[in-house]
């Protein structure tokens, strides 16, 4: 699925009402009733809910909705900002609420503030798609205000206000939301770790927008979801030998990370490699050979045949002085080649190893090692056009490790929309690794394996969370879930 900026998204909002023959007051009107469905499911009715709205469309959809839950009898406080310019539909909206024996109260500074009740609700419908600054003045003292109170939870409209949708919010103040009711489609703001303190749990609701609009329009961001994942999946056939699906080899391990290649190894082997040769340090190939008997072994210093392989996967627990055999890898590989942890490292601190990745390598840095490969950023959202950039210019695929994966390929960033806190542990990046070199070797080009790869490993993740807990999840877990991970694409 597509992730439209904020003028795309205005645009969507104007042709439905186009096509739909609507006026916008009643588009306005569907989305807050869809907001009071959510409410009405989800909150507790003995509770007070401060509404406060901006004056332009956001707003408009917080005193619809005032409207609505004072017609199912919510206990509401309405609180709108006070100013000259307001949009006709706010108006509008306003005009109906004042008919009613509701009371408002206009927002001229601080002092107007209300008390809030201990055990309230918030709704944050300041600000939506329209931001166009940080907050400042008035509605800046306003999110302080909140953001200090804690109220039971915050119900933000659309997006926390004060958040800006497709750039950087890195050091604004933005109302922190506990749950978002989010209108037809994700936005790019929800994907961004240095956003995560203000997004709550996000809920997408449907609210009838053209349905034909996203597939019209250019977007460099998408997200993998379930349909995604099951278009690019090839599944196995039925008629194929073990050297239809590829032999991989996998080059990890170093004194001390024994643990990170046997790990990646194993998620090679369950994500369905036909053949698996490991090159680890001597010392661990009786542990291999009797953990995973599946897997062949080979001496680090043997000499590789590089005909031989379908993929190769470098880097995990590799350590740095492994030069020769990075450099050795790079210079002769035939074969699509993931790059990760050490191996990054090694060509971040070499310019000759750099200018040696080959086309179509896949390179798995996580924040740290992406800054070691291509620099510091002044925030998230330039590090992930640095990465669509590199990905451009070295014509491979940069894995972007962190709570959203991005893959960046050909200019165009995924956004991955599985896993969970569990995975934030040491070995995961190891496991991922091993999951993507198999993808490799059974055909998938680099990109397709490294969103599905990614995809699968977070899906595992989720899985395994019907018997464990974040805090206990370990990455070996994972293996034993990727068979239902992979079942679901089925
Ligand atoms: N898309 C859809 O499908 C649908 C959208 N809908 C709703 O419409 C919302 C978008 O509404 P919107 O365009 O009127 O903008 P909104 O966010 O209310 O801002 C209003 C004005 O505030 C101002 N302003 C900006 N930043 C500021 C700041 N920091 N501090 C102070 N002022 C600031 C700025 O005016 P300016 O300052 O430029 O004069 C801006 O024009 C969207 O989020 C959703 O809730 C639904 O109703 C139906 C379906
Ligand atoms: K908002």
């Amino acid at each position: 699925m597509k992730l439209l900026n904020a003028s795309q998204i205005h645009q969507w909002d104007q042709i439905t009402i186009q096509n739909q023959q609507l006026t916008s007051l009643e588009l306005m009107e569907r989305a807050a009733k869809k907001c009071v469905d959510w409410i009405v499911e989800n909150l507790d009715k003995k509770s007070t809910i401060y509404i406060f709205c901006g004056r332009g469309n956001n707003g408009g959809d917080g005193l619809a909705i005032a409207k609505l839950l004072l017609s199912l009898d919510f206990n509401i406080q309405v609180n709108i900002l006070a100013g000259e310019k307001s949009s006709a539909d706010f108006e509008a909206n306003l005009k109906a609420l004042k008919s009613t024996s509701l009371e408002i109260n206009e927002l001229h500074s601080a002092n107007d503030f209300p008390k809030l009740e201990a055990n309230c609700y918030v709704v944050d419908a300041l600000f939506g798609s329209g931001i166009n600054k940080p907050l400042n003045g008035l509605p800046l003292e306003l999110a302080n205000y909140l953001n200090n109170f804690s109220p039971k939870k915050v119900i933000a409209i659309d997006v926390p206000s004060g958040m800006f949708l497709d750039h950087s919010s890195y050091g604004n103040t933005i109302i922190q939301a506990d749950e978002i009711l989010t209108f037809q489609t994700y936005k790019q703001c929800f994907f961004i770790a240095e956003n995560a303190q203000y997004l709550g749990n996000i809920h997408v609701l449907d609210i009838g927008l053209d349905a034909e609009f996203p597939y019209t329009q250019e977007s460099n961001f998408e997200i993998t979801d379930a349909n995604f994942a099951k278009n690019i999946y090839q599944p196995r056939n039925p008629f194929g030998h073990k050297g239809t699906f590829g032999h991989a080899l996998l080059i990890a391990g170093s004194q001390g990370k024994y643990g990170a290649a046997l790990m990646a190894a194993h998620a090679c082997l369950r994500t369905g490699v036909g053949l698996l040769t490991c090159n680890f340090p001597e010392e661990i190939a009786m542990p291999l050979a009797i953990t995973l008997p599946e897997a062949m072994s080979m001496k680090r210093n043997e000499t590789i045949d590089w005909d031989k392989y379908k993929s190769i996967g470098i880097g995990p627990g590799l350590g740095m002085e492994s030069f020769d055999i990075i450099k050795d890898v790079l210079t002769h590989t035939k074969s699509p080649l993931l790059i990760d942890a050490d191996g990054l490292n090694m060509i971040a601190a070499n310019d000759e190893l750099k200018s040696l990745i080959p086309q179509n390598a896949i390179l798995t840095p996580h924040p740290k090692e992406f800054e070691r490969l291509f620099g510091k950023t002044a925030n998230e959202f330039d590090r992930i056009d640095l990465a669509l950039q590199k990905s451009q210019e070295l014509h491979c695929v940069i894995v972007l490790k962190g709570h959203n994966t991005l893959i960046a390929a050909d200019g165009v960033g995924y956004f991955n929309t599985t896993g969970n806190v569990g995975l934030a542990t040491g070995g995961s990046g190891d496991t991922l690794s091993g999951i993507i070199t198999s993808l490799l070797a059974q055909g998938y080009i680099s990109k397709n394996a490294a969103i599905l790869g990614v995809y699968l490993h977070g899906l595992a993740a989720d899985l395994a969370l019907s018997k464990q807990s974040v805090e206990s999840l370990l990455p070996s877990d994972l293996n034993q879930y990727l068979g239902m991970a992979f079942k679901s694409l089925g």
